[in-house]
């Protein structure tokens, strides 16, 4: 199993080119279920979570080409199995994702509950009670969801989220462009990548008012056809490379990273003595002098992101006094906690809060992390820390960090990666 080896203590100076964002790309692809296609997606990432996506559409019949070099996916074809077995949901959550699509589509789907994860117990009620409202059937058996469409297929609803989730009004979203009538959905989530799905969809012709707030209306149409789309880039990506300027001290210009899309990340990060500007081609970050401590609470966007919570802490580890960081999505995302303590940083937390005191230095040591962000936030900590780290179980990284270790070395980083 790969590790990635890191000698801290350099600052970065350079460019970092960001990629086409994973928590938009899967639900795009998630759409060519939607369409016989093709269906291009431009700007596309090379990441283990895409590559399972792309086997989980293929299995389903749809024709599915990665082109890496033209950083493209074409999706092609229509479905031909309605199941999303168990061996792949559990890989990958947003595999849940299917089911608004093929439901809409096919009038049928079973499609594994994806469970809990290491960050929290994850459940599917909303995704499951929207497409009750627009009139399908739902059976819960033997660890799957089994859907059955009405008669003449989905029929629109007025639907209010009694939370915000990104995954429901995603699901819900998709089955709505194919539904009979209209659909609302209010208290509907605003992040960037829904925003980019809805375009995408209108690429296809699907009719879809009020992008960018939190109530969409869908006029379901027969059919949607071929577009090509070009993803938005990762603002997580870009928010994560941020935190790595920030943290040693240097200024990396990230290509292509859109300040609009990071919402509250970019007012948290000048808080904390970041400076981030705005250029034509991307963002400027640098940090010349010391950090403060600032406390955050990670919200729905345009709120601070839970997936920054972690790589934000890594960062107050090193600043000037105390931050107290909320985490209020998932019950569970404070598995870097241990291991940057191991790493010398000062920090407490009971239920959804810690507070990290900041210490001047922190200290290489072996370490290991359960989940994505988790892990590049202990790849930030090595990168500030003295002496050596190792990161364990790459793996999680490379479910949504395009070559992160060449990123990295590319504007200055000592860091490697390793065999077992
Ligand atoms: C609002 C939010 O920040 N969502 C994050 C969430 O999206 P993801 O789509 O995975 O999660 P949701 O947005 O659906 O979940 C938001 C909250 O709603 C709850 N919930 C969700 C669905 C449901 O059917 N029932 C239910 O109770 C969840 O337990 C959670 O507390 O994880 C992604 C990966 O880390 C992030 O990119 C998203 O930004
Ligand atoms: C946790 C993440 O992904 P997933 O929802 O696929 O688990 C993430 O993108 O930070």
């Amino acid at each position: 199993m790969d590790r990635i080896r890191i000698r801290g203590g350099k600052p970065l100076h350079g460019a970092i080119p960001i990629s086409g964002a994973k928590n938009a790309t899967l639900p795009l692809m998630a759409a060519g279920l939607l369409t016989d296609g093709p269906l291009v997606l431009e700007n596309a990432p090379d990441l283990a979570d895409i590559a399972t996506m792309g086997a989980l559409l293929a299995q389903h019949g749809l024709t599915v080409t990665h082109d890496k070099a033209a950083r493209t996916i074409t999706l092609s074809g229509a479905a031909t199995n309605l199941e999303a077995p168990y061996d792949i949901v559990r890989k990958m959550r947003a595999s849940v994702l299917v089911l608004g699509p093929l439901l809409a589509r096919f009038g049928e789907a079973k499609v594994s509950l994806p469970g809990g994860c290491a960050i929290g117990t994850r459940p599917v009620d909303l995704h499951l009670k929207g497409l009750e409202q627009m009139g399908a059937a739902i059976e819960l058996d033997s660890g799957y969801i089994h859907a059955k469409a009405p008669a003449g297929g989905l029929r629109g609803a007025r639907i209010i989220f009694p939370t915000v989730s990104v995954g429901a009004t995603e699901n819900l979203l998709m089955a709505a462009a194919l539904a009979e009538g209209t659909t609302e959905l209010v208290n509907a989530a605003r992040e960037p990548e829904i925003g980019d799905l809805a375009m995408c969809l209108m690429r296809m012709g699907a009719r879809v008012e009020g992008i960018g707030t939190d109530r969409l209306t869908v006029e379901g149409v027969r059919s949607l056809g071929a577009a090509t789309h070009p993803i938005i880039p990762d603002r997580i990506e870009a928010g994560t490379y941020a935190c790595a300027a920030a943290i040693t001290g240097g200024q990396v210009m990230l290509e292509g990273a859109r300040l609009a899309d990071l919402g509250a990340v970019v007012r948290v990060l000048r808080d904390a003595g970041v400076d981030v500007a705005e250029r034509n081609d991307g963002l400027m970050v640098s940090r010349l002098n010391g950090l403060h401590g600032t406390d955050v609470m990670t919200e729905p966007f345009p709120g601070f992101a839970t997936d920054m919570q972690a790589q934000f802490m890594a960062l107050m580890c090193i600043a000037d006094g105390a931050s107290m960081i909320t985490e209020t999505i998932f019950e569970n995302r404070f598995m870097h906690v241990p291991e940057l303590m191991r790493m010398g940083a000062r920090i407490k937390y009971h239920g959804q809060s810690a507070i990290v005191r900041g210490v001047p230095k922190l200290s290489g040591a072996p370490v290991m992390a359960t989940d994505l962000r988790a892990s590049v936030s202990l790849v930030l900590a090595g990168l500030a820390a003295q002496g050596e780290t190792i990161v364990n179980r790459v793996y999680h990284l490379d479910r949504g960090y395009e070559a992160v270790e060449r990123k990295l070395a590319a504007v200055g980083a000592d860091i490697e990666r390793i065999g077992a």
